[in-house]
């Protein structure tokens, strides 16, 4: 992917209110390909219990002559733990970079519980936790100065930002690491204290784009019951990935994306069916690719 276009940081952090886990999430009733066949559950638009965090209607993003992102509708509501997965390229990472205020749409509209991103992009970001896909961190701090740096930045007080810093560092064993240079860091201690510092100001929701890429199975595990208890608390949680065991495991809802556009959206079971995610995974991506032609590779240099 490239790097998004345009950056702005929000500026405060939006207080943390428990409230029960939902299996009610609504993605986009309407999707933008014939192949959107899966059913849309019928919970009514105003659930007072889970209301809608974020919601996408008509998004469009296009690079030159590419279209990355062709029309997408979506729903997300409270207490959701929601994956989206689609082949290389087909736009995921350019959808969320447009969600979380990072690069600017073409067309269509964005609002994070009820505020548009891109008409108050300084309200709405203050719910908002991210883990951009291209990292983008102030890597020549510490790893302690940069959660210090992120905490302060989102309105909290220093006493704060170091109790925190010390539970984020246990919960992803980044303790010893702490007061190295994130530069110095692998990639999967990146990945976490990236994701560290997206959690840091206990945001409403939190956009993570392929999280647990780098990361360790042990540190994944971690992670996982984070942000399960997380969601279960009320939080919600919306992440690419292109883990199919994990999405099915780990999410309730889930969107397809391919070539720009949403081909099926709902709860995991419902877009499964009666297969794998994985099987209807390739079944709307396309289908499985030929080997055939590359025999010059047996042929082997030597
Ligand atoms: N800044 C850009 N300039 C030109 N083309 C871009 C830019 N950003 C993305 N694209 C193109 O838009 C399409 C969607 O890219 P995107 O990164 O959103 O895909 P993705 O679903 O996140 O892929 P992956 O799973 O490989 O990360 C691709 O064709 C990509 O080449």
């Amino acid at each position: 992917m490239t790097p998004p276009q345009e950056e702005v940081v929000a500026p405060a952090a939006a207080p943390k209110r428990p409230v029960g886990r939902t299996a009610s999430t609504r993605p986009s009733a309407t999707t933008s390909s014939p192949a959107a066949t899966t059913p849309q559950r019928g919970d009514a638009a105003d659930d007072g219990a889970h209301p809608v965090v974020l919601s996408i209607s008509g998004l469009v993003k296009q690079f030159g002559d590419t279209v990355a992102v062709d029309g997408v509708d979506l729903e997300v509501r409270r207490g959701s733990f929601y994956g989206i997965v689609g082949p290389n390229g087909a736009g995921k990472t350019t959808t969320l970079s447009m969600v979380t205020g990072l690069l600017r749409p073409d067309a269509g509209s964005i609002t994070v519980q009820g505020v548009d991103v891109w008409q108050d992009p300084a309200e709405a970001k203050r719910a908002i936790g991210v883990l951009p896909d291209r990292l983008r961190l102030f890597d020549r701090l510490t790893g302690s100065q940069l959660l210090y740096y992120s905490g302060v930045l989102r309105g909290l007080d220093p006493a704060t930002v170091k109790s925190r810093t010390a539970d984020l560092a246990r919960a992803f064993g980044l303790d010893d690491a702490l007061g190295r240079l994130v530069s110095d860091y692998s990639a999967g201690m990146t990945k976490k204290i990236a994701l560290a510092a997206a959690l840091i100001h206990s945001p409403r929701l939190l956009i993570l784009d392929e999280p647990f890429e780098s990361v360790d199975p042990v540190s994944a595990a971690n992670v996982i019951e984070i942000l399960q208890r997380y969601v279960a608390n009320g939080g919600t949680v919306v992440l690419s990935s292109h883990g199919m065991d994990f999405i099915q495991r780990v999410c309730d809802h889930v969107a397809i994306i391919v070539q720009g556009k949403v081909l099926a959206a709902g709860s995991v079971d419902e877009v499964r069916g009666t297969g794998t995610l994985e099987e209807r995974f390739v079944e709307l991506a396309g289908g499985r690719k030929s080997a055939e032609g590359m025999e010059w590779l047996h042929s082997f240099s030597d």
